[in-house]
């Protein structure tokens, strides 16, 4: 991957392969992923239980660190980074929304979008912090705390959160798994409207085809590989490929 190929691409793995040594022997999570998440596009990962799809976004996010292969985010290669310059890239280049919302119940929205940015030691702009929360349509929300809101809403903080610092790519691990299916959709559309209106790229694990079918791409894993992928489509045609999978 050369660097003047690299301005379009959010997150490429190349090669990119983790094996988890275990007293029992080796466990091959991933066996040479390559592939080229582009900016501004939204991609679900999809895969049977243990086919690899939460050590690729450990791996990609930078979490975690490949046994081979590279991983390069925003133009720059991780494995050339040591542990500060990833926590920088992580804090500034990635977003991180989970299935579990992780806000402080103590702090206001507002205060919660803006701790990661506190964190870095960044000054915070409260007109930023408005923006983020306008983005995910909590505007009139920012004082509340978090037991005073839905889940729905929860994970809507969770997102401005990830948001506000404009990072390169959004990681989102199951980030509905909580959610009734209307909050559900909420979240999902969100997450489409980032990629498409603000090119932000958005790499999520879900096991959901549904979910999956607001992403423009779905990529299928098995056993540690990339085995296919679905452009644009339907909840139905997910479904269908993952139960070819999972029969195989
Ligand atoms: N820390 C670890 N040590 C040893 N083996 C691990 C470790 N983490 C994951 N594995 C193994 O690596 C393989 C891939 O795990 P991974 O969690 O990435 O799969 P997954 O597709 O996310 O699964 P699920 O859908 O069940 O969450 C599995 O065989 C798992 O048991």
């Amino acid at each position: 991957m050369t660097t003047h190929l690299t301005t379009d691409i959010a997150v490429g793995l190349d090669g990119v392969t983790r094996t988890y040594r275990s007293r029992a022997g080796d466990v091959h999570a991933l066996r040479g992923v390559t592939h080229a998440f582009a900016r501004g596009s939204f991609t679900a990962i999809m895969g049977p239980s243990g086919s690899g799809k939460s050590t690729l976004l450990q791996v990609a996010a930078g979490l975690d660190r490949p046994t081979r292969g590279e991983v390069v985010v925003g133009g720059q290669p991780l494995g050339a980074m040591n542990q500060t310059g990833l926590t920088k890239l992580r804090r500034t280049a990635m977003g991180f929304v989970f299935q579990s919302y992780n806000l402080l119940d103590a702090l206001t929205a507002a205060e919660n979008v803006a701790l990661p940015a506190r964190l870095a030691g960044r000054r915070v702009r409260r007109a930023a912090i408005v923006d983020a929360l306008r983005q995910v349509g909590l505007e009139g929300k920012a004082r509340r705390r978090p037991p005073e809101l839905s889940g729905g809403q929860q994970q809507r903080v969770a997102i401005a959160r990830a948001l506000h610092l404009q990072p390169e790519v959004l990681f989102a691990d199951e980030p509905t798994g909580a959610l009734d299916r209307s909050s559900g959709r909420q979240v999902l559309e969100l997450m489409r409207a980032v990629a498409d209106e603000q090119r932000q790229t958005v790499v999520m694990v879900t096991h959901d085809p549904l979910s999956a079918s607001y992403a423009h791409t779905t990529l299928f894993l098995e056993d540690g590989l990339v085995v296919g992928r679905l452009d644009r489509a339907d909840a139905t045609q997910i479904a269908a490929a993952m139960s070819d999978l999972e029969r195989r």
